[in-house]
């Protein structure tokens, strides 16, 4: 079973990352989660932080020269901004009256509706916005997409398998349904700014942006999560939380504003009758093949072998320029919510931490169903699962 943690508030000095129950020998460095940490912080219409922080990885544990030894894999990734938060955020306590006056000068008892700050005030009895944010704060997710980094190293190395993201949807603008972005196209959804594979659709989403951001608002959209080189069998129809599809919906439903999930064709199949919903299977001279892949390749809760193909559906960010109608706390009377820099959209960047928290599911289904202690077992195993299939 793999189990991860990660630990930290947006603003202190680190945040910390576990992964718990991989194999050894998988080939993992700290610029390949640097790489995907900078991938995090790409996209059209992200705010001024993203242009400054630096995400400095340290690997703490569980790798001895670019190679996992087994045991818990412990990441570090320290915050550039931590001089700057040093008294705000310090672990020890500090002076009252330093304390004082920092509220006097920045209160933060304006709620945002849409973020955590008024529900974690009244469930954790604080007057103050900051330590509800702190950790409601999608900051987190660059922990999880440095977990997510060794994840897909591991699936990958064992299995071939690939995980992408790109963006299908931003605000009411969508991609045309067509051709998918493949694995050797990352790169090019990675090109575009807002990391959608349709050029014509990437241009009207940057626009929508510049358009959104010069009005003071914020926006929403939808991404999708692919696998490619999936055997057919992870997960299980026996039992609800063995189902692979319910499994990857919790983690994605996780992600920080996401508000809605969807596997294969999601929603649009129920609009749809039975003989248009499903994917007729075909005998081919290479083995079993469904015609369409609109399940989205998962059946019965397992992988079929096609390609795996998830969406999640972000709302706009809550942190509105315009402002939002609010209360303080302090008062009880109405107020404007708290507005900090913040990000237009970050759609872009979610999908990368939805590739991330996908991988881990995989990463976990597949131990669950080859084991492996080292990274070629795992490889042995599944090699030897496939040869012997009976139904190819
Ligand atoms: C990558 C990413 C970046 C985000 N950036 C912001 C932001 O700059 N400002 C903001 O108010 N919310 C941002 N959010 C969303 C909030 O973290 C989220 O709305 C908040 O934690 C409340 O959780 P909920 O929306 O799931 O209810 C971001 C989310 C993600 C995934
Ligand atoms: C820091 C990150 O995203 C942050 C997520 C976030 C929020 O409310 O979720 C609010 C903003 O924080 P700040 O006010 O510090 O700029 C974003 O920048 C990040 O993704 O690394």
């Amino acid at each position: 079973m793999l189990r991860w943690l990660t630990a930290g508030e947006s603003h202190g000095p680190a945040l910390t990352a576990i992964v718990e129950g991989l194999p050894a020998g998988v080939r993992v460095t700290s610029a390949d989660i640097a790489e995907e940490l900078r991938r995090r912080r790409l996209g059209h219409g992200r705010g001024a932080r993203m242009k400054f922080e630096q995400d400095e990885v340290t690997i703490l544990g569980g790798v001895r020269h670019g190679r996992t030894l087994g045991g818990p894999v412990a990441i570090e990734i320290g915050n550039t901004e931590w001089p700057k938060w040093e008294t705000v955020m310090s672990a020890d306590p500090v002076d009252a009256g330093v304390l004082a006056a920092q509220a006097r000068n920045a209160p933060l008892s304006q709620p945002r509706p849409g973020h955590a700050d008024l529900v974690g005030m009244q469930k954790y009895g604080f007057d103050d916005a900051r330590p509800v944010l702190e950790r409601a704060s999608a900051r987190e997710t660059a922990a999880r997409v440095a977990l997510g980094t060794v994840a897909k190293a591991f699936l990958e190395q064992a299995l071939g398998v690939t995980v992408l993201s790109h963006v299908t949807a931003l605000g009411e603008i969508t991609a045309p349904e067509g051709a998918l972005p493949g694995p050797d196209d990352l790169a090019a959804v990675d090109a575009s700014p807002v990391r959608c594979f349709d050029a014509a659709t990437s241009a009207a989403m940057v626009a929508h942006v510049d358009d959104l951001k010069k009005a003071g608002d914020t926006i929403g959209g939808v991404v999708e999560v692919l696998a490619y080189g999936l055997p057919p069998g992870l997960g299980s129809h026996v039992h609800w939380d063995r189902r692979l599809d319910a499994r990857l919906a919790g983690v994605l439903m996780g992600i920080q504003a996401i508000k809605g999930v969807a596997v294969g064709d999601g929603f649009a199949t129920a609009a749809r009758p039975g003989s248009r919903a499903h994917d007729e299977i075909d005998a081919t001279p290479e083995g079993v093949r469904r015609r369409t892949n609109r399940a989205g390749g998962v059946e019965g809760g397992m992988t079929t072998g096609e390609v795996l193909r998830v969406s999640a559906a972000m709302k706009p960010i809550s942190t509105v320029p315009r402002r939002l109608d609010t209360i303080d706390v302090r008062t009880g009377g109405p107020a404007k919510a708290i507005n900090q820099r913040s990000d237009v959209t970050a759609v872009p960047a979610a999908g990368v931490v939805a590739e991330a928290m996908v991988a881990l599911v995989l990463a976990d289904a597949a131990l669950e169903k080859f084991g492996g202690d080292a990274v070629e077992e795992t490889a042995r195993n599944a090699r030897g699962y496939l040869s012997g299939l009976e139904i190819k």
